[in-house]
């Protein structure tokens, strides 16, 4: 139970935790980092830093999963230097977050953002020998993740991928500059604040009362479909959102929807998951798929769906070389809403 007691005071440029919760005295520190570059380089000291390369965690495999390893601030010191690269370097990192005890977590990309070019001798292979583990796209990865690294690492990639790809101001056409904690990137000519941004798309599982609407993309793997999911466009709601992409993609009008979660997804760019249910009026269910986006669209029936949910490895060639109908893994917020539409019957029955 929060003990906060709603004054929220600065002692020598520190908040003052005193009767804050857990939670609250975490996510106020966390504030002040992004805030104080100096705060933030002193949380370095104590700190646990991921490494990437071009954008691919450092991942070490125990069975069958993948575990992320940490390293601290003088260890980093001593690799940077067999790296060939300066302890300078360490300023790139950003920020991921912290622990309950305050052990803040950095990402540090090992050769992107670099101004001193990795020494020739040492290549990747050399590097992840060094390292006791391997650089793992992380697409192949996510899924035999857990959890906390999964999202860690979701969140490290996507700030490393942003502010490589915001090094230039686009009024002034100079460099920006980087803040400790990588929250923001300031140009120094006039100032302008460019801060990391995420692309709001809505993912909706439709439902006619009974079955469900799935739907899958040549680019998914062979057998799996999806909720139907897009990227929402400039000036519309998230209801508007829904109800274009339904209509644009499957031909079907939405009735109702419902929100239900979201979640923050790295690829291709960072993008904000905005999973809703919806139900489209009864009578019609006459789906006319968008082949330019889709490559199928079916109705599925509950059984089918609870089925498809329970297979363990679904990725398998069947005799006949056909793949069975699978499911997003459980990570993924398709899976989530996938399965809150099987175990909840209101989902099928949203309110007027
Ligand atoms: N976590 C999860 O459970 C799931 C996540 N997703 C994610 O949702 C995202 C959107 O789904 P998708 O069906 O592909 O989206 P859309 O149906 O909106 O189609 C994608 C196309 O929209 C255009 N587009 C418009 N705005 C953007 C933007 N800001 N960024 C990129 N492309 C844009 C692009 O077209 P063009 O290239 O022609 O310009 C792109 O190819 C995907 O990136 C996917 O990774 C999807 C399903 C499940
Ligand atoms: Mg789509």
């Amino acid at each position: 139970m929060s003990l906060y007691c709603g004054i929220a005071c600065r002692r020598k440029s520190l908040w003052c935790y005193r009767l804050l919760s857990t939670y609250v005295t975490k996510t106020r520190y966390l504030l002040e980092l992004k805030e104080d570059d100096d705060a933030c380089k002193t949380a370095q000291q104590t700190g646990a830093f991921y490494l990437f390369h071009s954008l691919a965690p450092l991942l070490q495999k125990s069975e069958h999963q993948y575990l992320a390893p940490q390293h601290s601030l003088s260890e980093l010191e001593k690799l940077l230097a067999k790296f060939g690269q300066d302890t300078q370097r360490i300023e790139d990192s950003v920020l991921l977050g912290c622990s309950e005890k305050h052990e803040a977590w950095f990402a540090l990309d090992l050769v992107l953002n670099s101004s001193s070019p990795i020494n020739a001798s040492l290549q990747k292979p050399q590097m992840e020998t060094e390292l006791k583990g391997s650089f793992i796209e992380l697409r192949k990865a996510l899924f035999q993740l857990n959890e906390k690294d999964a999202s860690l690492l979701s969140t490290a990639q996507a700030l490393l991928r942003w502010h490589d790809a915001h090094q230039f101001c686009s009024r002034s056409g100079q460099p920006t500059k980087k803040n400790m904690a990588g929250s923001k990137r300031v140009c120094p000519s006039n100032k302008i604040i460019y801060y990391p941004q995420m692309a709001p798309v809505v993912i909706t599982l439709v439902s006619d009362g009974t079955q469900c609407l799935l739907a899958r993309q040549s680019s998914f793997p062979k057998g799996m479909y999806s909720a139907l999911a897009g990227f929402c466009d400039i000036g519309e709601s998230l209801e508007e959102a829904v109800r274009r992409e339904v209509a644009e993609e499957v031909g079907l009008e939405v009735e109702r929807l419902q929100y239900s979660a979201s979640q923050h997804w790295p690829f291709p760019n960072s993008s904000l998951m905005i999973a809703c249910h919806a139900t489209v009026k009864p009578g019609q269910t006459e789906i006319q798929v968008n082949l330019r986006e889709l490559e199928a669209a079916a109705w599925f029936s509950h059984d089918e769906v609870a089925t498809a949910l329970r297979r363990n490895n679904p990725y398998t060639q069947q005799q006949n070389g056909t793949f069975p109908f699978w499911l997003p893994p459980k990570l993924a917020i398709a899976h989530q809403l996938i399965k809150e539409w099987v175990e909840k019957p209101t989902c099928s029955a949203l309110p007027a």
